[in-house]
C-alpha cells in the first residue's frame, strides 16, 4: 500500500516516502548480481526492535562506529529525534498510549521520515549501511520497513532485537535513560521512573518479538540480556556476519574518558625529544594513577588531585 508505514496506516501527507519512490529503484550497485538480489554487496538496511530502554540505541550508535571503522559508510536515522523535532518538551506516558490518535499519527509520521531520509542517504550519497533506530515494535511496522528496503530498493535488510527479562538490567538500564533522556530532564526522579514504566506499559500492549513463524524470511540477530545469549537467522553475506561478530562481543559498560591538556613549550625547540618524553610520561602517569585509584567516575577534585600526584 503506498505510504503504508505499518500498523494499517497510509500517511496523507504530501512528502510521502513511497511516492518519491515508486516501483523499484536502482542503487547506484545494482548493476552487480550480487546486489540485484539485496545479496552480499547490496546496501543494508538495519532496524533495531525492542522494548523502550533494551539498548537499541547504544546498539545502533556502536554498531555504526564499528562498521565505519571497518571502511563502511554508516548512519544511523533515530526515530525519537524526529518525535523531538516535531513535539514540545515532553510531556508523559500518555503521548505513547495506543489510543492516543493524534500522538500515534505523529510516530507513523516520524518513522516515515527516518525511512525517507534513511533511503535517501543511501540512494543520493551511496550510504552503505543505514541503521533505523526505532522500536520496531509491530510485524506490520517490520513488514512496511521491508517492503520499502528490499523489494522496492533491493536493499538487504537485518532485524536487531534486543530483548531482556533479567529485571535487575531492565532496572540499570531504565535508571540510566532516565538520567541520559532529554525526555526526562525536567522531571524529578522519581516522576521520571514512574513515567517511563507507564511508557513501557503502554508499548507492552501491541509489541510483537519478532517470530521465526511469520517472519521467518528476514535475516534477524537477537540479543538476549545485554548479550548473555544471542542467536542469529538467516544471515547473508561477510558484512552480517562481522556484524554477528561484533554484537556478540559487545559488552554495554559504561567507559569514562579523561583528557588531558600538555603543552609544550619553547623548551620543545630545543630539546624536542626529551619534551616529547616527558609529555608521554605524564600522559601514562595520569592514567596509571587514575586506574589504580578509580573504577569509576573522577570529581573535578579527584581528578585535580591525580594530576598533582603524577605531578
Ligand atoms: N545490548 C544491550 N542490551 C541491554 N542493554 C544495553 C545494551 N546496550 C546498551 N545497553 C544499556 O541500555 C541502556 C538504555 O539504552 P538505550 O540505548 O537508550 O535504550 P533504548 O534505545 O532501547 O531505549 C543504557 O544504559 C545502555 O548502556
Ligand atoms: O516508532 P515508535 O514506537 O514511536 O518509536 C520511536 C520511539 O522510541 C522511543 C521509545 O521510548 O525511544 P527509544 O528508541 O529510545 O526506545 C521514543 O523515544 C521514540 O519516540
Amino acid at each position: 500500500m503506498a505510504g503504508d508505514v505499518g500498523d494499517g496506516y497510509a500517511r496523507k501527507g504530501t512528502t510521502n516516502p513511497s511516492e518519491q519512490h515508486e516501483g523499484t529503484i536502482q542503487h547506484p550497485l545494482k548493476d552487480s548480481a550480487e546486489s540485484s538480489s539485496g545479496g552480499q554487496f547490496a546496501p543494508l538496511l538495519i532496524a533495531l526492535v525492542g522494548l523502550p530502554a533494551r539498548g537499541k540505541t547504544a546498539i545502533a550508535h556502536s554498531l555504526a562506529r564499528y562498521l565505519c571503522w571497518i571502511g563502511h559508510s554508516a548512519k544511523v536515522f533515530s526515530v525519537s529525534d524526529y518525535r523531538r523535532k516535531w513535539t514540545e518538551q515532553y510531556d508523559n506516558h500518555d503521548f505513547f498510549c495506543p489510543n492516543n490518535e493524534e500522538a500515534m499519527e505523529l510516530r507513523k509520521k516520524c518513522a516515515l521520515e527516518a525511512m525517507r531520509d534513511a533511503s535517501n542517504w543511501i540512494m543520493s550519497q551511496h550510504g552503505e549501511v543505514a541503521i533505523i533506530d526505532g522500536t520496531n515494535s509491530t510485524r506490520s511496522r517490520r513488514q512496511c520497513l521491508y517492503n520499502k528496503f528490499h523489494e522496492q530498493m533491493n536493499c538487504a535488510v537485518l532485524f536487531v532485537e534486543s530483548i531482556i527479562d533479567d529485571e535487575n538490567i531492565l532496572a540499570k538500564n531504565m535508571e540510566e535513560t532516565r538520567r541520559n533522556s532529554p525526555d526526562y530532564k525536567e522531571m524529578s526522579r522519581e516522576k521520571a521512573l514512574n513515567d517511563f514504566q507507564l511508557r513501557i506499559k503502554h508499548y507492552l500492549n501491541l509489541f510483537e518479538t519478532i517470530s521465526y513463524k511469520h517472519e521467518g524470511h528476514y535475516s534477524c540477530i537477537k540479543i538476549k540480556n545485554a548479550g548473555d545469549d544471542i542467536s542469529a537467522h538467516r544471515l547473508i553475506g561477510h558484512l552480517q556476519s562481522r556484524i554477528l561478530y561484533f554484537l556478540s562481543s559487545y559488552q554495554p559498560t559504561p567507559k569514562t574518558m579523561y583528557f588531558s591538556r600538555v603543552s609544550v613549550c619553547f623548551l620543545y625547540y630545543r630539546f624536542g625529544s626529551i619534551c616529547l618524553m616527558l609529555k608521554a610520561k605524564f600522559l601514562a602517569g595520569i592514567s596509571t594513577s587514575v586506574n589504580k585509584t578509580h573504577s569509576s567516575y573522577l570529581t573535578r577534585s579527584q581528578y585535580f588531585r591525580a594530576v598533582v600526584h603524577v605531578i
